[in-house]
């Protein structure tokens, strides 16, 4: 029987196509990058056949890599970068903008405009779990249905269909045949109402976004039709689907209350399980789906840091002081243990839990000794005292990650993962396959697929591979955490600083 999984990873700045056996093991990878459109400060774009291509080019060659053929695979599952935002004609299939990608900030103002609504922001956050801010969809697409010409009417008239990139993929997959995504995307647009798991009509009306653009939300592991003959070779159901941070919770095996997973990759998001009940935090963190199965929601509380791998891409860029990211490590071995040089890497501002768009970056405690090696460490060291403000915001909130499951390319690196457990005070688990998002998209359509039986089965495929254990002392660990929390301190943006 065939029952081997492809999994369409379809990221900011990569697609990536995976085949997966039922054991969890990748059985071959292929990933082809797209281009990126800056077309004016703050704007970040994709076209939509960029995408596409990328993603069914990435298909070809993941078969063209291996012994398996497409007759092998009995599902397909898909995993996504959230909340980019796609508009497209639903009878030519022509998109009628590029996809606005979610770092774009060009609906800043509005979102500043509307904040003035308290009853507004308390009632984005009571019903969807965000922050009314230019990251998430809806104002995306009102800006679309704004400032496209003619978007409007034909919005109105019914001609338009909305989608994140999931449902932009699995409507071209299916010869426009399904308008479908999953509650963890949903969850990501600002319009859906994570109590109710249904659009929110006062939001619509807010963002005055006609509810016929929206797709049908479904459960994680569920059926989002056929992916075409013509299209793969051989007719393929998309059976998974779930953001690309909400998959790799699934990936990581994070089925219990307390348990969560960091991903570093360019940026760092941790998500944290909690359950049956949306947990409100009282410290800017989002609250999400973090995947929704027969029906029954999971909860989480999710994190995100803009700088995690991208300050060693500035360090190798930027200061030509590495050769490429592993060297990062060799040269953090050699520095001076307690030098006192920090680094806040606020080189776009700063994500949760301050949301400061305005505080910029700096190196701290420079003395006439320190050199490269202390630097290259105190960059690395940002990301770990980054993911320590997090695990602090979700200890506030009464929700104690009680495992910390990692992955991403910057989770190779064993001087990051070993610092990380000393200032968490906590063990850090690394799998054995760290392609967590994939592996998540991948499960989730084995589910449906009746390759595994239930959640159970999926958590017997999780393969520890190493855990870093603390080795620091608690007066130690408060101290360094000490040195960071007073640099972030002195490079914040006095607005922003009571918040
Ligand atoms: N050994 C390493 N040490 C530190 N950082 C690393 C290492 N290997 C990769 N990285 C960083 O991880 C990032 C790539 O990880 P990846 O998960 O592929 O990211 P993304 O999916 O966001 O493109 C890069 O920013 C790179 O600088
Ligand atoms: O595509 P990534 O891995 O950069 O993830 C992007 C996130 O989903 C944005 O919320």
């Amino acid at each position: 029987m065939s029952d081997y999984i492809l999994a369409i990873d379809q990221g900011t700045t990569s697609s990536r196509a995976v085949i997966f056996s039922s054991s969890g093991d990748i059985k071959a990878m292929a990933q082809q990058e797209f281009s990126q459109h800056y077309p004016h400060g703050g704007w970040v774009e994709h076209d939509p056949d960029d995408i596409w291509r990328s993603v069914t080019d990435s298909i070809a060659a993941v078969f063209a890599q291996c012994e398996l053929s497409i007759d092998d695979v009995a599902t397909l599952g898909i995993t996504n970068q959230r909340e980019t935002t796609l508009i497209w004609d639903k009878h030519t299939g022509e998109a009628i903008y590029p996809a606005i990608v979610w770092q774009d900030r060009r609906t800043a103002d509005i979102c500043r405009e509307l904040s003035q609504d308290t009853s507004l922001t308390e009632h984005v956050t009571n019903t969807t779990g965000l922050l009314l801010d230019p990251y998430f969809s809806a104002t995306k697409i009102h800006w679309l249905l704004e400032n496209v010409e003619g978007a409007r009417a034909r919005a109105e008239a019914g001609d338009l269909l909305f989608g994140t990139m999931d449902t932009y993929l699995i409507w071209r997959l299916t010869n426009g045949q399904s308008h479908k995504t999953d509650a963890t995307n949903a969850s990501r647009t600002m319009l859906f109402d994570i109590n109710n798991q249904c659009w929110d009509k006062h939001l619509l009306d807010t963002f005055n976004i006609p509810a016929s653009l929206l797709p049908e939300v479904c459960d994680c592991a569920a059926e989002f039709g056929e992916a075409s003959e013509a299209i793969l070779g051989k007719a393929v159901p998309i059976q998974g689907v779930a953001g690309d941070q909400q998959a790799a919770l699934i990936g990581q095996a994070c089925f219990d209350k307390g348990m969560a997973k960091s991903t570093y990759g360019t940026g760092c998001f941790m998500i944290l399980n909690t359950g049956d009940t949306p947990l409100h935090s009282a410290n800017r963190l989002l609250t999400t789906v973090g995947y929704r199965l027969g029906g029954e929601v999971t909860y989480a509380l999710e994190g995100s840091i803009f700088m995690a791998g991208a300050t060693i891409q500035w360090l190798r860029d930027g200061l030509h002081l590495i050769k490429n990211a592993a060297e990062s490590e060799e040269l953090a071995k050699r520095a001076r243990e307690n030098n006192g040089v920090f680094m806040v890497p606020a080189f776009t501002g700063l994500g949760a839990p301050y949301w400061d768009p305005d505080a910029r970056g700096a190196i701290l405690g420079l003395t006439r000794d320190t050199g490269i090696s202390e630097i290259v460490a105190a960059g690395l060291q940002s990301v770990c005292y980054q993911t320590k403000d997090l695990q602090k915001a979700m200890e506030s909130d009464g929700a104690r990650p009680t495992t910390l499951r990692v992955d991403g390319g910057m989770a190779n690196n064993d001087w990051v993962m070993g610092f990380l457990a000393d200032i968490l005070g906590a063990e850090v688990q690394r799998p054995e396959v760290t392609e967590s998002t994939a592996l998540g998209a991948a499960f989730l359509a084995g589910l449906q697929a009746g390759i595994y039986e239930n959640i159970e089965d999926i958590r017997h495929n999780w393969r520890e591979e190493q855990v870093f254990t603390p080795r620091l002392t608690k007066a130690q660990r408060d101290e360094a955490y000490s040195g960071w929390q007073e640099s972030v301190a002195r490079i914040r943006c006095k607005d922003y600083q009571d918040t």
